[in-house]
């Protein structure tokens, strides 16, 4: 087992084996003033907001307006009886738990490579950041049967809200391959969990994303009103978050969530996020039927792949990297 701090960091790849420290490393504190504005570590004040995320029944008749409300109000939102069977939630965990419990030098034969999307590694955009999360995770590039159906399901409750028939749009339609990505999130009990960020703020660059906690929470989305405010874990409830292809297919109606995990000093915990978007070769611009003179297209189109390239090249300002300037004297790019 390392004794020092400095053995227990993986320097190639910044991956730190948690369970031997007992004090956090330097490597590891965040202050207001080595991170972004925007991406201030947790205060005592955020978590002493009342409001939460609505929960939504999806055999409720009237889930669809209730998901048009969240997604314009909320960006996230948390569904039960989402049919998928609590037993797949369980094993995902286990599963989840017993891979982040191997030891660092057997994770690290799965190593993400520098420019690789799936594999074992800090999160991705730790990059933008002087300083490391408390966490590590798994991307595994995977179909998944039963939460591709959630996804599709969701997808036409959104859509269905806007007032746009799911069949309307063509890669959306029921049956139609979206792609997707399954994430494994683990964070570690941190012995100091004020000075350190699990998982710092950031939207998906999804059109929408399925988040598994276990039962502890740690999950926050930023409400401009009431400030960081905790998604709690509710038994067999699934967190939906709202990401930025959304945000663009809906012209800017339903905007992406700004959101970030927090961490504890006694619990591991873990989450699992099915990141779903769609097909690669598939142009994501603002719906159509959404545009008139008054409403003008806010956004260029962009596949997932040409997304993901200006989400690691501009982070937080990838969308408005893709946004349109509207002059005086019409749209300009
Ligand atoms: C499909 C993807 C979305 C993601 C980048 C990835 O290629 C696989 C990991 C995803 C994830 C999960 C944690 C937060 C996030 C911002 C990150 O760093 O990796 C997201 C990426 C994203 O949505 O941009
Ligand atoms: O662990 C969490 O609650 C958040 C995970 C997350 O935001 C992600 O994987 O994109
Ligand atoms: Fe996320």
């Amino acid at each position: 087992m390392p004794s020092r701090v400095s053995d227990a960091i993986k320097p190639h790849r910044h991956v730190l084996d948690f369970t031997s420290l007992k004090e956090l490393p330097e490597s590891h504190a965040w202050s207001s003033l080595d991170s972004p504005s925007s991406n201030n570590p947790p205060t005592a004040a955020d978590s002493s907001v009342s409001e939460s995320v609505p929960l939504i029944d999806l055999d409720d008749p009237k889930a669809q307006e209730l998901v048009g409300r969240a997604c314009k109000t909320w960006g996230a939102f948390q569904v039960k009886n989402h049919g998928i069977e609590t037993s797949l939630l369980d094993r995902i965990e286990s599963t989840g738990k017993s891979l982040f419990s191997l030891p660092t030098h057997q994770k690290l034969k799965a190593a993400r490579a520098a420019d690789g999307v799936s594999g074992y590694g800090v999160a991705r955009i730790s990059s933008f950041f002087s300083k490391l999360m408390w966490s590590e995770g798994f991307t595994i590039l995977e179909y998944d049967k039963e939460m591709h159906k959630l996804a599709g399901r969701l997808m036409g409750l959104m859509l269905g809200s806007l007032g746009i028939a799911q069949e309307d749009v063509d890669w959306a339609g029921p049956n139609k391959e979206g792609a997707a990505a399954i994430q494994l999130n683990s964070y570690p009990a941190c012995p100091d969990p004020d000075r350190a960020m699990g998982l710092a703020a950031h939207t998906d660059s999804t059109l929408l994303t399925i988040l598994y906690q276990n039962n502890t929470s740690g999950l926050q989305v930023l409400r401009d009103a009431s400030g960081w405010v905790t998604v709690p874990p509710v038994p067999g409830a699934l967190v939906v978050n709202i990401g930025d292809l959304l945000h663009i297919l809906s012209n800017g109606s339903y905007p992406s969530v700004l959101h970030r995990a927090v961490v504890n000093r006694t619990q591991q915990r873990l989450s699992v996020a099915y990141l779903y978007g769609p097909p690669s070769n598939v142009k994501i611009s603002p719906l159509s039927k959404l545009l008139d003179p008054t409403h003008p297209p806010l956004y260029r189109p962009v596949t997932w792949t040409e997304y993901l390239g200006a989400k690691a090249k501009h982070f937080n300002e990838a969308l408005s990297s893709v946004r349109l300037c509207i002059a005086r004297t019409g749209l300009v790019n």
